[in-house]
Order: C-alpha cells, then structure tokens, then sequence
C-alpha cells in the first residue's frame, strides 16, 4: 500500500489583505485531498482557527502548521519528498509527462502556492515548476486543478473521518445529515 502524503505550502501571504485567499488556499487544500497546509509565521491565527473548525465540523485528518522558516522547511522536506511548486511560468500541467512522473513517485510531495511575489530559490529548489496553463490566474484555482488532476477526480469521492455533519447530495434544496 502507497502511504505516500501530500502537503500544501502557501508562501507570500500578506497579513489582512490575504486573509481570505489564504484560507480558500486551506479550505481547498482539505477538500480536493491534501493531508495538510504549511503556512508562514505571519499569517493570523483566525486563519488557522477558521481552517480547525472547519475540519472539526466536516471531518478528515487535516494537518495546520505554521512555519518559521519555510524555506529552510522546503530545502529540508527534499531530504523525504519531493517539491512541486505551481507557476504560470512552469512547465503547462495539460502536457501529461510530468504530471505522470508526479504520480509515479512514492515520495511525499510538498505543493507550494505563492502570492504577489515568490522567492527566486523556490523556482531552483522545486523539483517541478508546474503551470496550470501559462495564464496567470489564481493559486486557489492552480492548487484545485493540481490536486484534482493528481488524483483523476477521486479526491471528490472521499469520506471525511470522524465528520459531524454530512451533506445529503440533493438536486433542490439543502439537506444536511447530523452524524454525531
Ligand atoms: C497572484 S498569482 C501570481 C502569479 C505569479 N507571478 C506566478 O508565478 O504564477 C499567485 C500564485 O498563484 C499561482 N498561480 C497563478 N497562476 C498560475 C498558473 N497559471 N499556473 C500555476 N500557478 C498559478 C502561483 O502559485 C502564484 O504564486
């Protein structure tokens, strides 16, 4: 059995400003599959508090850190797992070969999205600068399409351990199921 993890870095969060893009970065992170989200120091506490509840109410093993220095924390996550950090400059995800070499490998990834401005090393310490298309847009989006083209689709499949509540797939109306 492959025991292999994937992980979400956001890097280049701005205090106040991107406070929401970094929780959809977390929140999007939790629901297309990733095991957890590294974050830098500086991003407030309310993000981490709002990306907690909301694992605590839908459920899922969902890792929150803050980082001190992520960085150091890539150059170290190479020594287990690989690095593939999304760009509009990279390599365009839609030519499959190294999406493929991606999913073949049974290392842990690391998959780091960026702000305003990425550090120049991120691009050299990366084992795989990928491009969700040349365009730029939006690092919530490039993370969903990594993760949903990572797992084919399944991620949307997925059980959510120990969730309180559980929405009831309908085509009207809202219904949600209490579990426990
Ligand atoms: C506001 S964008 C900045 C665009 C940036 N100059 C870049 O390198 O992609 C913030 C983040 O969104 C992600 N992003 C935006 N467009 C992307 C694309 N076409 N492919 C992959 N990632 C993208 C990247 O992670 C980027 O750091």
């Amino acid at each position: 059995m492959n025991l292999r993890r994937i992980y979400v870095l956001r890097i280049g969060h701005r205090p106040v400003r991107d406070h929401r893009v970094t929780t959809h970065v977390g929140l999007v992170a939790r629901a297309f599959g990733a095991d957890g989200l590294f974050l830098e120091e500086k991003v407030e506490d309310s993000v981490v508090q709002t990306i907690r509840k909301v694992c605590y109410t839908w459920g899922g093993d969902f890792k929150v850190e803050k980082l001190k220095d992520p960085i150091n924390f890539v150059r170290e996550w190479k020594n287990k797992g690989i690095v593939v950090h999304l760009t509009m400059y990279g390599l365009n995800i839609a030519d499959e070969s190294m999406l493929n070499l991606i999913k073949s490998s049974e290392r842990d990834i690391l998959v780091v999205v960026g702000g305003e401005k990425v550090p120049r090393i991120l691009y050299d310490l990366a084992d795989y600068n990928i491009a969700i298309g040349n365009q730029p847009h939006s690092e919530v989006a490039a993370l969903a399409i990594f993760l949903d083209r990572f797992f084919d689709g399944r991620e949307l499949l997925r059980n959510f351990p120990g969730a309180r509540v559980r929405i009831i797939p309908s085509s009207r109306g809202k219904k949600i199921q209490r579990v426990m």
